[in-house]
């Protein structure tokens, strides 16, 4: 018999806490994964403690995922050499801006037989132009990626309520990792459709911008325009998506089927009710504070993903003379970025072109 899969997740925010309470629990179940799940925490001190001890000792990340237990056979790593040496799965899970500076650090201590899936939602900008994550990782890290993405807002999943993922280029084998197995669950359910083979570089692009909208989204709820506004955020936002998955997606040809998975509008509609980056903003109009000062004051540590993707997209659309093909997007940038009016949001709405 194959040796048990060893798993490493690199991550241990929101989402990586409420994902690794499912891996843990699934290796202490499933005969074909390694009872042991390191999980490397960017080491914190808090209230004098480190953080890794007491997600060691109390197996709660009291920070990131206050409220949920930890499965006993997750184990924090603070150093990501030693989380990541001899893993043959690595799920990548920290927010967009820090993964390059991760794989380097993680170059030399991983096989080439190992495989990583990243949960990563954000875009990479470059010198050579916007890059899928899973790219970035693919190449600098020369081991096999795929996605998972979906409608999941990570305290929702911790709290097992029922919810749906899809999942890229991964065997039956090692979605297992990360699929929570039905039975467990006495009145909700939480189900991940896996699927192979689908426009992978198409439903990326268009969703990796989902933040942008969130964003959108969140500034309508602050000014209480209401649900017909909401929706007509979502639908011309969900347009541009569309659009930009057409510009810069390698094949440039979209599959609307892939905008029916979990993936692609149940996910738009999940952040763009329940997420951070959407309350972010609704606080933005509210209080007139920043977008940085608001992160750190309703956040604590943990990192929104949409103002930092609408300035990276905004400044490659300026690059191309497509900013007027993108009015929402540059919207969000400009109001969160170069002060304009928040209430711009609404006349960007009353104007955007119906046929992109
Ligand atoms: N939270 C969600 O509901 C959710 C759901 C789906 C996908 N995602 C995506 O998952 C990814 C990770 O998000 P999250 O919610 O787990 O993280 P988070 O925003 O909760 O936490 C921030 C994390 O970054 C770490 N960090 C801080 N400074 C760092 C540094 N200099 N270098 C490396 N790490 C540092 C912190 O220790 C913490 O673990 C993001 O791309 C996000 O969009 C999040
Ligand atoms: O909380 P947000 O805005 O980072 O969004 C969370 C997830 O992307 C929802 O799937």
């Amino acid at each position: 018999m194959a040796s048990p899969l060893k798993v490493c997740i690199v991550g241990s925010g929101n989402w990586g806490s409420a994902i690794a309470r499912i891996i843990g629990d699934n290796a202490r179940t499933l005969q074909h994964i390694a009872t042991t799940v390191k999980m490397w925490v960017f080491e914190e001190n808090i209230n004098g403690r480190k953080l890794s001890d007491i997600i060691n000792t109390e197996h709660e990340n009291v920070k990131y995922l206050p409220g949920y237990k930890l499965p006993e056979n997750v184990v924090a790593v603070p150093k990501l050499s030693d989380a990541a040496m001899g893993a043959d799965l690595l799920v990548f899970v920290v927010p967009h801006q820090f993964i390059r500076k991760l794989c380097d650090e993680m170059v030399g201590c991983v096989s080439a037989r190992a495989r990583g899936i990243t949960l990563i939602k954000g875009i990479y900008e470059g010198p050579e132009g916007l890059r899928l994550i899973s790219d970035v990782i693919r190449e600098k890290m020369e081991i096999d990626v795929s996605v998972l993405m979906g409608a999941n807002i990570a305290n929702e999943v911790a709290a097992e309520k029922f919810c749906e993922s899809t999942i890229g280029d991964l065997s039956k084998n090692l979605s297992a990792v990360l699929v929570k197995r039905i039975h467990d669950f006495q009145s909700s359910v939480s189900c991940i459709e896996s699927f192979t083979s689908f426009s992978k570089c198409v439903f990326l692009f268009c969703l990796l911008v989902k933040n942008i909208v969130a964003v959108s989204a969140g500034f309508c709820d602050g000014l209480q325009c209401g649900d017909n506004t909401k929706a007509a955020v979502i639908r011309l936002g969900l347009m541009e998506m569309i659009t930009f998955a057409q510009l810069f997606s390698k094949n440039g040809v979209v599959s609307t089927s892939t905008f029916l998975e979990s993936c692609g509008v149940a996910d738009l509609i999940a952040t763009c009710y329940g997420g951070r980056n959407r309350r972010a903003a609704e606080a933005f109009v509210r209080t007139g504070k920043s977008i940085e000062v608001l992160e750190k004051e309703i956040f604590n540590g943990q990192k929104l993903q949409g103002p930092a993707t609408s300035a990276e997209v905004y400044r490659i659309l300026q690059q191309k003379c497509l900013v007027n093909r993108f009015p929402l997007f540059t919207a969000v940038y400009q109001i969160c970025f170069e002060k304009r009016p928040v209430q711009e949001m609404i006349s960007c709405l009353q104007s955007h072109p119906c046929d992109m």
